[in-house]
């Protein structure tokens, strides 16, 4: 926290001049506590005194070495510090400002005694080379004006603000002094050019503000560092009122300007005070340049000067009123300083370095880089962007002043300030904010180049995990289309997303890593133990496709006699259906038959308790056909109408002749085909029954391979096994996108049902979406049958906007 320092305020009150009218309207009181105030009686009720106390009161028997000696002197030091000090005068017109800054020959004012003090100061420097320089100006008419050259060649200055809010005079001149007597040529010169006018209340009254500016710069050779001091001293045109001064209507523009400008800076004292956050600095050039020392990084004594007698009194009121408010502005003092060392360029997020010892050691108050604080009042030569620290070479010389035995030291700053690298001894508020900002940057930009090395790390990681899926998904079709076309060369590929975890595992693997650990995996996959892992991550349907196939490929090698083969077959079958009981019990008889030498010939189905049910055979010739519901139905023309037990149970068996198609009955030697069991129509439904298949309706079948076939339909359409018959009643004509995923699995899309019924006698079970609506799929059962067919199909036709 930086140290603040509140204006000093002290209060000077002028004796009578000749001609004016003295009385005691304003006094100044000294209390036995070393207190002081000022007392004023109220220009309404003179018998009410007003009482202002100040610290530092002078009557008008002070001199001005006492105010000097008391005010001043303290802190010439400070300036030697580095730290800007500006002393200014306030005060109405012919209240004494002049006098007290200026003074005369023989009362020789602040201003050559500063100057004189500085000298001396600079005297006893042993450590330090140091330099001294004045520049001076005037506020005339909200203009600035450089006092330091000629009256008539000076042009009006800007005033102008750097890129670290330093407000400085552009092309001020400032004039290196080695001594007091070079100060006083040049101060007596540029106080000739002063404006100055006659008014009733002043023979010479400043028609402008002036402000003086001796600069310290001081060089620490060892250390080649640079400590830049200001001492602003400031005299204030004094405030007027026009019908005492009896101005002329020249006279009378000098006066506005003069209160407006005096108005701007009560309102900047005022703002100060009620500390709002916008402060009316740039309302006036005065109130601009004073900026550094209103609530800025200057150290301030204000000098409130008082012209006795009734006639001044509300004007006293007026200044006192203004110091009253002006000793509670706090201002934050800054050393500037300036590292001249070539360093190399620091990190942005680096932190400086710690504060210098030069400084330091000699200021106990706080102290800033020029980059901290207000900026200073005028233009300072030190703090002038250069190569060099030394003031003279940032200077371009001006032409000669007439009359100044100093001209050809005058020299012009033709450039602004601009930043240096100076090094805090400690730290402002500001520089606090600036290095927390720093460092406060640099850990958002650490935290940005993480973010952005996670943010790469993981898309590479989901690049691969893409790759890995795009690897898995073309295992699947690939493994897929193999099925399709040749079951018995059924070669197992991995499973859509089963080396999805193992990609996690390896996400530091680039693509080609990863292709080549997934082929091993899959080659390894598939040589080890093939269909009890494909078992594991086939779907239910798939299994008993699978299962289907290899029961069909058994039946085809047991017919042609080759039972060891066909039994290996069965038994991969077994795999995929693992809980078939009918698949069991025929491989128990195959493994029989090998025993046995006989050849095999498959035991007859039985009839299960509660499933068989009484087909319904026709005692005559006629056929009949089971229609979905159980009712019979005429069978079609042209199907075959005998068959032997082996052909019947190849019927059932073998997938090929998709024994869920059709059924036949024989009785005795008649043999009536049946149409393949239909598909259960729900109630009401005007659905016409399924055709038979003319191609699947060449094998007669025998009666028990009726009851077999039929109780497994009932079976499915009772939903006996893992769906409930509720289950598939309830969930007739429900669309399947309705249905949660689990219930949704046992339902197959189909197509339409005359040409879903045609392709499936045709083998080929549609997979594609449908126009219609939905089939229960059925869990398989315990019959061997329910590994070829994968069950019965419940259809229904679905009519699009007709939902129950
Ligand atoms: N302390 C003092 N002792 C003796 N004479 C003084 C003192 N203060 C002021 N005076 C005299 O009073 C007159 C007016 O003083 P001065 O010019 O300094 O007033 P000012 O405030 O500067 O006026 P203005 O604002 O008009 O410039 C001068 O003649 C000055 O010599």
């Amino acid at each position: 926290m930086a140290t603040t320092y509140k204006i000093k305020i002290a209060a000077r009150l002028r004796p009578p001049i000749p001609g004016e009218l003295v009385d005691d309207g304003v006094q100044v009181e000294r209390r036995d506590d070393g207190t002081s105030c000022v007392s004023v009686p109220n220009p309404r009720d003179l018998t009410q005194i007003f009482k202002f106390p100040i610290t530092s009161c002078y009557d008008p028997a002070a001199t001005q070495r006492e105010i000097f000696e008391n005010e001043v002197r303290p802190i010439i030091d400070i300036v030697y510090n580095g730290v800007t000090v500006t002393v200014f005068a306030y005060g109405v017109t012919s209240s004494g400002k002049t006098h007290t800054m200026q003074g005369s020959k023989a009362e020789p004012g602040i201003i050559p005694r500063a100057v004189e003090a500085l000298f001396h100061k600079q005297s006893g420097l042993r450590r330090y080379r140091s330099e001294l320089s004045v520049s001076y100006m005037e506020i005339y008419k909200d203009e600035v004006y450089d006092l330091l050259v000629n009256r008539e060649n000076a042009p009006k200055l800007p005033v102008r603000e750097n890129d670290r809010g330093q407000v400085f005079v552009a092309n001020l001149t400032a004039i290196p002094m080695d001594s007091v007597a070079d100060f006083e040529k040049i101060y007596s010169q540029a106080s000739k050019n002063r404006s100055v006018a006659s008014t009733n209340l002043n023979r010479a009254s400043s028609r402008s503000h002036a402000i003086l500016t001796v600069t310290v710069t001081l060089t620490d050779p060892a250390e080649n560092k640079t400590l830049s001091g200001k001492l602003n001293l400031v005299d204030l045109a004094g405030s007027e009122n026009n019908k005492m001064t009896g101005n002329d209507p020249s006279r009378m523009a000098e006066s506005a300007a003069i209160n407006k400008s005096l108005s701007t800076l009560g309102q900047v004292v005022h703002a100060l005070n009620k500390g709002h956050s916008r402060i009316p600095y740039r309302n006036s050039k005065l109130t601009r340049l004073l900026q550094d020392a209103l609530g800025g990084s200057s150290v301030g004594l204000l000098i409130c000067n008082l012209a006795p007698g009734t006639k001044f009194r509300q004007d006293t009121l007026n200044t006192l009123n203004f110091a009253v408010h002006t000793k509670n502005i706090e201002n934050k003092p800054v050393v500037n300083e300036k590292d001249n060392r070539p360093v190399p360029k620091p990190h942005f997020a680096a932190l400086p370095a710690p504060p210098p010892k030069l400084a330091a050691a000699m200021l106990p108050i706080s102290s800033s880089s020029s980059h901290g604080g207000r900026p200073s009042l005028v233009s300072a030569p030190a703090s002038r962007p250069s190569s060099s620290s030394s003031n003279v070479s940032s200077r371009v010389p001006r032409p000669s002043v007439g009359g100044f035995g100093t001209a050809s030291r005058l020299s012009q700053l033709m450039h602004p300030p601009a930043p240096s690298a100076p090094k805090t001894v400690t730290l402002t508020d500001k520089e606090i904010d600036e290095r927390i900002a720093r460092a406060v940057e640099a850990e958002v930009a650490r935290r940005l180049a993480e973010h952005a090395n996670e943010r790469a790390r993981e898309e590479a990681t989901r690049r691969e995990e893409e790759v890995a899926v795009r690897l898995a998904e073309e295992l699947a079709k690939r493994e897929a289309k193999r099925k399709g076309k040749a079951p018995e060369q059924h070669q197992e590929s991995l499973p859509l997303n089963t080396l999805t975890p193992l990609m996690h595992r390896h996400e530091d693997a680039n693509g080609d890593e990863l292709k080549k650990r997934l082929e091993e995996l899959e080659q390894k996959f598939e040589h080890s133990s093939r269909e009890v892992q494909m078992v594991d991550v086939l779907s239910p349907v798939s299994r008993k496709r699978t299962g289907r196939a290899y029961v069909s490929l058994a039946r085809s090698h047991s017919e042609k006699g080759n039972l060891q083969l066909a039994l290996e077959l069965y038994r991969k079958a077994e795999t995929y259906v693992p809980d078939n009981i009918k698949l069991k019990e025929r491989i128990i008889e195959v493994e029989r038959a090998i025993e046995s030498g006989r050849p095999f010939e498959p035991s007859p189905k039985r009839s299960k308790k509660g499933k068989v049910h009484k087909t319904k055979t026709s005692s005559h010739s006629s056929q009949t056909s089971i229609t979905s519901n159980g009712s019979a139905r005429p069978s079609l023309k042209g199907e075959s109408t005998h068959t032997s037990l082996h052909d019947a149970y190849a019927t059932v068996d073998d997938p090929s002749t998709s024994s869920r198609q059709e059924a036949a009955v024989s009785s005795g030697s008649s043999s009536i085909p049946l149409a393949p069991p239909s598909p259960p129509q729900p109630a009401g439904s005007n659905s016409p029954a399924l055709p038979p298949s003319p191609a699947r309706a060449t094998r007669p079948i025998p009666a028990a391979a009726i009851s077999i076939q039929y109780s497994r339909y009932q079976k499915t359409t009772a939903g006996s096994t893992a769906t409930s018959a509720s289950e598939v009643e309830g969930k007739e004509n429900v669309r399947l996108d309705t249905l949660p995923d689990a219930e949704a699995e046992g339902l197959l899309h189909v197509g339409s049902p005359p040409k879903r019924q045609i392709d499936e006698m045709q083998g080929d079970v549609l997979e594609t979406p449908p126009r219609h609506k939905k089939v229960a799929k059925v869990a398989p059962d315990d019959d061997e049958e329910g590994a070829e067919s994968g069950a019965w199909e419940q259809w229904q036709l679905f009519e699009p906007g007709k939902r129950r």
